[in-house]
């Protein structure tokens, strides 16, 4: 069966526990920092091509040129903002200021609302001037013996009370949904019991060699959806060369991108792969109905060989995470 018999990944959304719906598939905007202006190409050829999901944060530094590319798609009638789904995220040196994170990822992107905001880390930064950082603070900052900066006096559920007190605020309307990302399952739990708002989604590194089937469950279980980041293995796509990935592309006459993207939607995840490359973002949106078999065998391979490739000094603080360096 090919994935011509089937919609666009591109066409398909999941609902969200707030009744509203999501696109399944979207674009990832975590470029390189050489390359962020292109940014604003990749996301108009994404739209241009049926993408309606764009993922970004404050920390990317590419809100600036998501915002550029929705005004000119708006300005050239191919859309209305209305079509579009914006994921944004609150980086933990923003821990103690959602209001400010907030205040400035709307102002980059030119737009009233995002409809949907997570958390980025459950984690929180001490705030450290840095003209290059990320509006005058730096990213990941560091002691003087090059160790993270966290503040351990602080407590990351903070940061989500912040986001869930805009949220929950009936005269405010900057904020569709609410969720988190990189949260490990207990994390979670801390949440359902000291906050109001249950996540929508948990947005975590998930790919055949990383298949969270755990959290998978227990996400599906509790009303929530599981956004997959890094589908194709991150910097140089190691994912596409899995001599699984390969052979399913050859027998559904596809892409090892499709391969990779559809294998979460099959799943009911939702899937954000990045490219520059406009003949890429293009070309890759067929879904394929992987059988039920090939997605167990894709699962295998992580079952089997786990490989997280988004793990970095500064995340081991964050149960699950091992802190292995940086990213390939
Ligand atoms: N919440 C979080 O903490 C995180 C969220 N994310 C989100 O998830 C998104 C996707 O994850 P990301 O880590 O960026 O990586 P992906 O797994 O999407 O891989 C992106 C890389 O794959 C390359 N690529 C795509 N197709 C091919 C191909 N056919 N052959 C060779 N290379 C290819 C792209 O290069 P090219 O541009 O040349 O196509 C790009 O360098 C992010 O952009 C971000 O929005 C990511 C990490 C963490
Ligand atoms: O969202 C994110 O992207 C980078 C890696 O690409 C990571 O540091 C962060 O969580």
């Amino acid at each position: 069966m090919t994935g011509a018999l089937h919609p666009r990944s591109t066409e398909i959304s999941f609902l969200l526990n707030n009744g509203t719906r999501m696109p399944a598939f979207g674009l990832g905007t975590a470029n390189p920092p050489e390359k962020l202006a292109e940014t604003k190409q990749a996301v108009k050829a994404a739209v241009k091509a049926g993408y309606r999901q764009i993922d970004t944060a404050w920390a990317y530094g590419t809100e600036p040129f998501v915002g550029a590319a929705i005004k000119e798609l708006i300005e050239e009638g191919v859309i209305k903002r209305e079509d579009l789904f914006i994921t944004s995220k609150v980086w933990p040196v923003m821990w103690d200021e959602a209001e400010r994170s907030l205040q400035q990822t709307l102002a980059s992107l030119g737009v009233g609302y995002i409809d949907m905001w997570l958390q980025h880390w459950p984690l929180c930064y001490n705030k450290q001037k840095d003209e290059h950082g990320v509006c005058g603070l730096a990213r990941n900052p560091e002691k003087p013996d090059g160790e993270p900066d966290y503040n351990l006096d602080a407590d990351w559920i903070e940061t989500y009370k912040q986001m869930e007190k805009i949220y929950l605020d009936p005269t405010d309307h900057r904020v569709k949904a609410i969720g988190v990302s990189n949260f490990p399952i207990e994390y979670i739990q801390r949440l359902f019991k000291e906050c109001r708002v249950r996540p929508a989604l948990n947005q975590v590194e998930a790919h055949p060699r990383l298949p969270q089937l755990e959290m998978m469950k227990f996400c599906h279980e509790n009303g929530m959806l599981m956004t997959a980041y890094s589908p194709l293995g991150s910097h140089g796509a190691p994912n596409i060369k899995l001599p699984l990935v390969q052979e399913l592309s050859k027998k559904y006459d596809s892409s090892p991108n499709d391969i990779l993207t559809s294998y979460h939607i099959r799943q009911g995840n939702i899937v954000i792969p990045r490219s520059l490359n406009p003949t890429r973002i293009s070309s890759n949106i067929q879904f394929v109905a992987l059988s039920a078999e090939d997605i167990s065998r894709l699962n295998d391979i992580g079952v089997q060989d786990p490989k997280r490739y988004v793990d970095e000094k500064w995340n081991v603080i964050v149960p699950g995470f091992t802190g292995a360096g940086p990213a390939l």
